[in-house]
């Protein structure tokens, strides 16, 4: 008999400004996935770049119309990282904690909102009795019901390192981002992510939540260095794949001008989190 695959479905988030997105980005997910499937616990079955919405204000944030575009052309080739649009189609800013518990949801229910059809069908393929909206707890007692893949959260280490920065997190949202959802974070130049759980007391506390992955082909690519060579009419070639390359001239998207975009605007995660309640 087929021994059946006990290990536990993932789908790695990753969220960002992607301005541009790089081959870094790419390889975050190839990166946290073979480490997630060389624990032998986990098989990652999708990862979702989620491009962060305008309403952001970053310093030099091209529209999102764009950088969701560059993603879908850098991810076309890969058949398991798909780009999200539903952060970045929003006019308004959403919190990471809020875009992560909307995927897990989307893959706990359908599109219209019903538990998938091949769950709600009980033991004897009766359909189970279900009311039209999604229930926030499905009944996953019943072993023909499919636990849904968990989401977790891709990042690199100055990302996680951010968690610290005052003002830009509500504490309440990294206790359920490091409690609940999990993190696989990839180690980057300037970051030391060790040390940052170390001397944190919430992320200690979930530290076996907290994936830390070493990427031994250390490199220095970063979106801010991409725009700073494109200013500079230098060449970016094999940073960003050619499809994106080829997107950025055609549209001109980064100059002097497009740098400029938002200057002197407050970044809208301190803006919200210092408005009182
Ligand atoms: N070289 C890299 N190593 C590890 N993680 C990276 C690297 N580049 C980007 N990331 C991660 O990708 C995610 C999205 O990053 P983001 O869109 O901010 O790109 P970025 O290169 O950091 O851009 P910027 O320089 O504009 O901040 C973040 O979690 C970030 O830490
Ligand atoms: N409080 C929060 O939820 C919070 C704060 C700061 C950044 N973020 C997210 O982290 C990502 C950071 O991207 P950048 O590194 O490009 O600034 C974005 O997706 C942004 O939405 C979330
Ligand atoms: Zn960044």
């Amino acid at each position: 008999m087929e021994k059946s695959d006990e290990r536990i479905e993932v789908v790695l988030v990753a969220t960002g400004s992607f301005n541009p997105i790089t081959v870094m980005h790419l390889r975050l997910f190839e990166l946290g996935r073979d480490y997630l499937h060389g624990t032998g616990k986990y098989k990652v079955v999708k990862g979702i770049i989620s491009p962060v919405s305008d309403g952001y204000k970053k310093k030099g944030l091209v529209e999102g119309s764009h950088r969701l575009e560059m993603a879908q052309l850098a991810t076309k080739n890969s058949d398991w990282i798909e780009v999200e649009p539903w952060e970045c189609s929003k006019k308004d800013w959403t919190e990471t904690e809020t875009v992560l518990r909307y995927y897990q949801q989307k893959l706990t229910c359908t599109d219209n909102g019903e538990i998938e059809e091949k769950k709600s069908v009980n033991r004897k393929g009766q359909k189970r009795k279900r009311n039209n909206v999604c229930q926030d707890v499905p009944d996953y007692n019943c072993p023909e019901i499919k636990v849904p893949p968990k989401v977790k959260l891709l990042c690199g280490a100055d990302f996680l390192e951010s968690l610290g920065v005052p003002n830009l997190w509500k504490p309440e949202h990294v206790r359920e981002i490091v409690s609940s959802f999990g993190l696989v974070c990839i180690t980057r130049m300037g970051s030391d992510a060790r040390k940052f759980i170390y001397e944190s007391d919430i992320l200690w506390k979930y530290r076996d939540n907290i994936h830390l992955v070493e990427e031994w082909i250390t490199n220095d690519i970063s979106s801010t260095k991409v725009r700073r060579a494109l200013r500079r009419g230098m060449s970016v070639r094999y940073l960003v794949p050619d499809p994106v390359l080829d997107y950025i001239k055609k549209h001109d998207l980064y100059s002097e001008e497009s740098e400029e975009k938002n200057t002197g605007l407050t970044l809208e995660p301190f803006l919200r989190n210092s408005k009182k309640p």
